[in-house]
């Protein structure tokens, strides 16, 4: 399971920030020299649930998914996973946690398979359980007919399957994911929904952010909504429906929103 508790993350601004900020509009985020990303964020996803991560553009999604990766250090909170802080034991978390960010690369000389074999070897893997691990990859995530093309030559898809393949490879006890099907068609967002709930089935915990309110409903046990660096909402789904007044997820979505900033 993952436990998320008083996460915050600031930035100091630079002068090109300062600019861009005055000339939108004045976030409440923004003081003297910084930018408060992640204000106060929690939530928990236990064995076997999916929970997706909702909030409107720049909320701090990535921001709070990079420091549960570990390649952000929280300035305040905590983040356990299995029982181990992950802020105080960055190392063990980053074998605990598959994490898929949208600006993961592959080396683009390497074709799909060596790419996924490499993350494989750096975790340690070898031999046939490498193999047999590689293979199941490869077929819940439909990947045979390019595995040997190299990577600077897959398609959008290809790419993304292929970088799920690698954030996973070492049997993670916990998957994040920071929007694992945007610009994706919709055969391959199937496939991607299909290995989620495949995780799922394997008791794995996945934590994803998401604008799509029918991945919510398809895939997720559990719903946090981060806005303006805060959480304002973290429960079930059943609860996300009845705080929002509606059956309809996008309805119930800004509802929460906009009671949230006119408390
Ligand atoms: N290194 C940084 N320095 C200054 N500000 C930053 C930095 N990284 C992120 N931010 C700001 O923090 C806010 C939260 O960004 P973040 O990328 O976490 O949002 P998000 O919820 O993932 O948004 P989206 O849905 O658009 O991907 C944004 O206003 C962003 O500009």
């Amino acid at each position: 399971m993952i436990s998320v508790n008083g996460l915050k993350k600031k930035f100091k601004l630079t002068k090109d920030h300062k600019k861009g900020i005055a000339e939108a509009q004045q976030d409440p985020r923004e003081e003297k020299d910084y930018f408060h990303s992640v204000r106060d964020v929690h939530f928990h996803c236990e064995q076997g649930e999916v929970l997706g991560l909702l909030g409107p553009n720049g909320a701090g999604k990535t921001t709070t998914l990079r420091m549960l990766s570990t390649a952000l250090k929280p300035d305040e909170g905590s983040i356990e996973v299995g029982g181990v802080d992950l802020v105080k034991k960055p190392l063990a978390g980053r074998k605990a946690i598959g994490f898929l960010s949208g600006s993961t690369g592959l080396y683009g000389r390497l074709t799909a398979k060596e790419n996924v074999e490499y993350f494989a070897k750096l975790h340690g893997m070898k031999g046939a359980e490498l193999k047999q691990r590689c293979d199941e990859l490869f077929t819940l995530l439909d990947m045979h007919s390019f595995l040997d093309k190299r990577a600077d030559n897959l398609s959008t898809g290809m790419k993304q399957k292929t970088n799920i393949a690698r954030a996973v490879v070492h049997r993670p006890k916990v998957v994040i994911l920071d929007e694992p099907t945007t610009g994706l068609d919709i055969m391959t967002t199937q496939t991607v929904i299909n290995f989620i709930k495949s995780l799922k089935e394997q008791g794995t915990p996945v934590v994803f952010s998401t604008h799509h309110l029918d991945e919510v409903a398809l895939l997720c046990d559990r719903v946090s909504v981060i806005d303006q660096g805060l959480t304002c909402f973290d429960g079930t789904l059943d609860a996300f429906k009845q705080q929002g007044r509606s059956e309809e997820l996008n309805q119930a979505f800004m509802n929460i929103l906009e009671e949230h900033r006119h408390v």
